[in-house]
């Protein structure tokens, strides 16, 4: 392990969804998984946060095995937003962010617990909405309701064993302002040193957000590093079978669809 690796899979093999997988994640890198439907992003992120003890091949978290990690450990270590699921029970939303809270042994009689989920709900725009019951909100303001419940628990101001926040999808169903807000936050995140992995379908983000990119195509990496090296109009056409070309905004490069620049 060199000195700022935290994450190392060799030869993961897992079922039919996970072929091969040899990769390495640094300290404090944002690394933005892509790839089509059915590539095996869900399943990779829910391998990374210590739920698939019956894979091939060994995956270590900050230098020891995942599978030799007490769960309670590794609650401390790492938080995982699953994607898309529904409120569990009809809980307040202030009280399901403090879940995120328990892994820590501390709850909300901690000042600087409360003063960490107060920042979060004004940033997420949700304070409004703390009173409510979690099956009460839209889509887009629960799903902002979980990435607040995930970024508590391995927030540093917190947890100082944290190392590690994998989120599956988080920008699906929000709205532009609340998308960049995330971003921000996990960006933030990475400047601090936790290591941010999280799955999105939108390559222009990942272009413009991520420090690095991991492109999976039916269960097998079809490259990691720089999105402007992985990301070419010859890997997007490999992968998503369709035909694009990259523009140069501002110094800024953009994947647009070959066929729609060509209709307009
Ligand atoms: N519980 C399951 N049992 C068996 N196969 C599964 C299960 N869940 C997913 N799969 C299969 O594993 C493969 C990878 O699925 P996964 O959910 O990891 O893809 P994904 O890249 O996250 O897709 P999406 O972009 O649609 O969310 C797919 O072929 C899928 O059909």
């Amino acid at each position: 392990m060199n000195s700022s690796e935290i994450i190392k899979l060799i030869a993961i093999n897992y079922q039919q969804r996970l072929h091969d997988i040899n990769i390495s994640v640094d300290e404090g890198s944002c690394l933005f998984l892509l790839g089509p439907n059915g590539s095996g992003k869900s399943t990779l992120l829910s391998l990374l946060a210590g739920h698939s003890p019956a894979c091939q091949g060994a995956y270590s978290l900050a230098g020891r095995r995942v599978a030799d990690y007490p769960i309670s450990e590794l609650a401390l270590q790492r938080a995982w937003l699953p994607q898309a699921s529904p409120p569990p029970f009809a809980i307040p939303v202030y009280q399901f962010i403090a879940l995120g809270l328990h892994p820590l042994g501390i709850n909300l009689e901690d000042e600087q617990a409360c003063l960490v989920i107060n920042q979060l709900l004004t940033r997420l725009d949700i304070a409004k909405l703390v009173t409510r019951n979690c099956d009460q909100l839209s889509g887009g303001e629960w799903q902002r309701v979980l990435i607040a419940r995930t970024v508590v628990q391995v927030s540093p101001k917190l947890n100082p064993q944290s190392v590690l926040c994998l989120l599956d999808e988080p920008l699906t169903g929000l709205d532009l302002k609340h998308q960049i807000e995330v971003l921000q936050i996990l960006k933030e995140f990475s400047l601090q040193g936790i290591t941010v992995i999280a799955s999105i379908h939108d390559l222009n983000l990942a272009l413009n957000h991520a420090s690095e990119v991991l492109l999976l195509n039916s269960g097998r990496v079809v490259g990691q590093g720089d999105a402007n090296d992985v990301l070419t109009v010859g890997t997007i056409k490999q992968v998503y079978d369709v035909d694009t070309e990259l523009l140069a905004v501002n110094g800024r490069q953009f994947i647009v669809s070959a066929a729609l620049s060509r209709s307009v």
